[in-house]
């Protein structure tokens, strides 16, 4: 009898040196959901609270490299992606993940950092839509993302559905609107849009601080984890909805600048239905 597989995510990510946000969010978030994190490092950047300083796309045959020694040994079940740089970074990682089944894929089509750093280049946008978006299980794009990515200008709820549906035509199963951009609410709620075309919210109260680094890779690692745990994507969400908020409302001081969060926050035993 062959002994059962410890459950494994993979974060396909870009490294924020000052360990708030990137593929070191993702590990941090990942192991403090019990499920055991894997990489495949994109990009590496010179980060810290206070902004990126130097940012440098790996070579595409690194990028290949690691995938075939993930795909030679572990037993992935739910990956995700992060910064992806490039044209050429984007196009590596669709090819791996047509090459590879590693379950569920969440797309977090990260594109500028908090500070302003751009972590993905303007003509890379389109293929992200046009080749990334139809393997998703599931995108989680912030209010600028969102807009890029469906061409309409988002600045209230309302706008946050019809998004929804757009990134949905476009090819991705599943959809969360972030709402963390949409500063004028006191709120922070997010939207979902599920592949049967049931939705529902994500209420939360905005809480006001600038320790919000790494939020949306936190919210996505999570849901990802907990996927690869075997949990219902609704489920999933709704975890990764509370742990996020709870790394954020129990803030650690850290830095200078964007303060990262606290993944110790939500207890390790806790999970949403
Ligand atoms: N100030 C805040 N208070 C409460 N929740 C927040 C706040 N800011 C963001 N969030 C939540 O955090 C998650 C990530 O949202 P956000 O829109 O900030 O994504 P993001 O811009 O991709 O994050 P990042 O780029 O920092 O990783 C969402 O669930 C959002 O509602
Ligand atoms: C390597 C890397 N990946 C993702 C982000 C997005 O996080 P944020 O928008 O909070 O800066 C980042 N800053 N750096």
């Amino acid at each position: 009898m062959t002994e059962e597989q410890f459950p494994q995510a993979l974060s396909i990510a870009g490294s924020d040196s000052g360990g708030g946000a990137g593929m070191q969010a993702d590990l941090k978030t990942i192991q403090s959901r019990h499920v055991f994190a894997a990489t495949v490092l994109v990009a590496i950047t010179a980060q810290n609270t206070l902004g990126v300083q130097q940012s440098l796309a790996l070579p595409t045959a690194m990028i290949d490299a690691q995938f075939a020694s993930l795909a030679a040994d572990l037993q992935i079940r739910a990956c995700k992606t992060g910064m992806l740089a490039d044209v050429a970074t984007v196009k590596a990682v669709v090819n791996n993940l047509k090459r590879y089944d590693f379950g569920p894929l969440t797309v977090d089509p990260v594109m500028i950092a908090k500070g302003g750093a751009p972590l993905l280049t303007e003509d890379a946008i389109a293929v992200v839509r046009d080749e990334l978006l139809p393997l998703a299980t599931l995108v989680t794009p912030n209010l600028p993302e969102a807009e890029k990515l469906s061409g309409l200008t988002i600045t209230d709820q309302a706008a946050m559905r019809t998004a929804a549906k757009r990134l949905q035509a476009l090819g991705a199963q599943n959809v969360i609107v972030k709402g963390g951009h949409l500063t004028h609410a006191d709120s922070a709620n997010d939207y979902v849009l599920l592949a049967d075309g049931s939705d529902f919210w994500l209420p939360a109260r905005r809480v006001d601080t600038v320790r919000t680094h790494g939020t949306g890779d936190t919210l996505s690692a999570c849901i990802t984890a907990e996927l690869a745990k075997g949990r219902s994507l609704p489920s999933a969400i709704r975890t990764g909805k509370a742990y996020v908020e709870k790394a954020i409302t129990d803030g650690i001081l850290v830095g200078h600048g964007h303060g990262p969060l606290n993944h110790w926050a939500y207890p390790e035993d806790r999970d949403e239905d």
